[in-house]
C-alpha cells in the first residue's frame, strides 16, 4: 500500500531538515510544498504573518484548532518563551501521528501538547484537564465549518479573556462566511483582515486578527 502524503512530507523533513532547528523544518516544508507535492500548511507567506501576531502578543498561553502536520505547531511554538506552551487538537489520527513526528523533530515537544480528537468535545474538558485559565491566542486552521461553533464554545467555556487574539486561517479560501460575518459584527470582537495568498498559490486568501473584548 502507498504512503499519504502527510508521511512523504515527514519523510522530506527527516531527509532534509536539521533535526532540533524549527527553522530547517519549515524551510523543508515549504520546499517540499512549492516543488513536489502542494499541502494544506499555513506556508510562508501567511506564515509571516501570523509570526508577527505570534510575537506582538507573546502569548503566555496558546491553542492551535488544526495541526495537520504540524507546521504551523512548529512556526508557532519556535517563537513562544521558555516555560509558556501550545496546546494543538487534531482530530485525524494519520495527522497526528505524522505531526508528533515533525514537533519533535524540531526539538518542539517539550512546548507543545497535541491532543487527539473533536475540537467540541476537547474545548469543553481543557479547563479542568490542563490547567488552564484563558488563552491569550487562538489559531483556527481546523474544519472551516467548525470555527464558528468552537469559537462561541471558547466564550461559553471563559477560556477567552478581555485582549485575546484570535488568528483564524483560510477565511476566503476554502472560506469561513458565517465565522467572518460573527466575528466582523458581534460587539464582543475588534476583527481586522490579513490580504494574502493561499499557500504555495496566487489565490486570494487571508488571516482575520480578531481581539475579543469581553
Ligand atoms: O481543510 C483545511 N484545514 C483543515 C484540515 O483538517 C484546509 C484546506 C485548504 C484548502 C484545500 C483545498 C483547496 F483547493 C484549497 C484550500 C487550505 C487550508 O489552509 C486548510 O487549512
Ligand atoms: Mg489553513
Amino acid at each position: 500500500t502507498g504512503s499519504t502524503r502527510p508521511q512523504r512530507l515527514l519523510k522530506a523533513v527527516q531527509k532534509n531538515a536539521t533535526k532540533g532547528d524549527p527553522q530547517s523544518v519549515i524551510s523543508t516544508i515549504d520546499h517540499f510544498c512549492r516543488r513536489c507535492e502542494w499541502a494544506m500548511n499555513v506556508g510562508d507567506e501567511k506564515g509571516t504573518i501570523l509570526d508577527s501576531v505570534v510575537c506582538e502578543v507573546s502569548p503566555g498561553s496558546t491553542l492551535e484548532l488544526g495541526t495537520y502536520c504540524g507546521y504551523s505547531t512548529v512556526r508557532i511554538a519556535r517563537l513562544l518563551a521558555p516555560g509558556t506552551k501550545l496546546i494543538t487538537l487534531e482530530f485525524n489520527p494519520d495527522f497526528a501521528k505524522v505531526a508528533r513526528q515533525v514537533i519533535e523533530f524540531a526539538g518542539l515537544q517539550e512546548k507543545v501538547l497535541l491532543v487527539e480528537g473533536p475540537s467540541g468535545d476537547i474545548i469543553p474538558k481543557i479547563k479542568e484537564q490542563f490547567g488552564i485559565t484563558t488563552f491569550d491566542l487562538v489559531f483556527l486552521d481546523h474544519w472551516k465549518d467548525r470555527y464558528l461553533p468552537d469559537t462561541k464554545l471558547l466564550e461559553e467555556c471563559g477560556l477567552l479573556r478581555k485582549g485575546s487574539v484570535l488568528m483564524a486561517d483560510n477565511v476566503i479560501c476554502p472560506g469561513t462566511p458565517d465565522y467572518l460575518a460573527y466575528v466582523r459584527s458581534s460587539p464582543k470582537y475588534d476583527s481586522k483582515y490579513f490580504k494574502s495568498h493561499l499557500e504555495y498559490t496566487k489565490v486570494e486568501d487571508g488571516l482575520e486578527k480578531s481581539v475579543y473584548l469581553g
